[in-house]
């Protein structure tokens, strides 16, 4: 069990660039898409190997420990989707559940102090799930989005600002949609970071994309400056 405790600097600043990917999410080798996509500065990584043509069994626990492996090498904390059972396996730094998944208190009780992200919706879903333990919440669909294959309709970005206002500080990553062009505002409306798949996995050139990302949201007033200068959680 993974004895680290992650602080909340540390995870809103490993939130800023998180590219989350599955094989199925690429026009090419997975394991370039994600080399490129570090070289271009993300600052988290997530494991989703999920929906049509994905992989499964021993090909898919292979894939996990060869990106957690790329990740630990170039420290970029790496997150599983969904299966809790894979990320202790594979020692993953985190798990990310959404609210058809496993509960958010049991994954807590499983994990220990890994990362732990819940989505959530409204406000309803928030406030569950920081009593639940959450570490972090990803909060979207803000835009609408063509990769998730039971996405809801996109909230747009009062969602973000609603619950900044009523008070809710913990860590907020925005997901759907989100490209360089829109970056901005969702952290103008809140959020510490932006998730994303299409922006880098469609990219021609991942490291371009994932430069652009970042330069997104250090304009928009996120400090990415030294993200790969040290862990993406600088102070782990
Ligand atoms: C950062 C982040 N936010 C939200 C999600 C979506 O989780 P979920 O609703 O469980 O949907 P699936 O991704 O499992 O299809 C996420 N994965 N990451
Ligand atoms: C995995 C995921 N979860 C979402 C949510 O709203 O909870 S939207 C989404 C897909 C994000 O992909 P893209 O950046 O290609 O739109
Ligand atoms: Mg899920």
């Amino acid at each position: 069990m993974s004895e680290f405790k992650w602080h909340d600097a540390a995870i809103r600043k490993a939130l800023q660039v998180y590219f989350i990917m599955g094989s199925n999410n690429c026009l090419k080798d997975p394991m370039d898409v994600l080399r490129e996509a570090i070289d271009g500065g993300i600052t988290l990584f997530q494991f989703r190997e999920k929906g049509t043509g994905a992989l499964s069994g021993e090909p898919m626990v292979e894939l996990a420990y060869r990106m957690r492996e790329l990740c630990r090498r170039h420290d970029v904390p790496f997150i599983v989707n969904d299966d809790v059972e894979l990320a202790i396996t594979v020692d993953a730094d985190g798990v990310h559940v959404g609210q058809e998944d496993e509960g958010a208190s049991a994954v807590r009780e499983r994990i220990g102090s890994r990362l732990l992200g819940v989505s959530a919706y409204n406000m309803g879903e928030a406030g569950a799930a920081i009593c639940s333990g959450a570490d972090y919440l990803g909060v979207g669909p803000l835009f609408s989005t063509q990769t998730k294959e039971d996405a809801k309709a996109a909230s747009g970005l009062q969602v973000l600002t609603e619950m900044r206002g009523s008070g809710i500080h913990i860590p907020i990553v925005g997901i759907g949609g989100i490209t360089a062009a829109n970056a901005g505002q969702v952290i103008h409306a809140g959020a510490d970071g932006v998730s994303f798949i299409t922006a880098i996995s469609h990219a021609d050139d991942p490291t371009a994309a994932a430069r652009e990302m970042r330069q997104a949201v250090h304009a928009a007033g996120g400090s990415t400056s030294n993200a790969k200068s040290g862990k993406a959680g600088g102070s782990r």
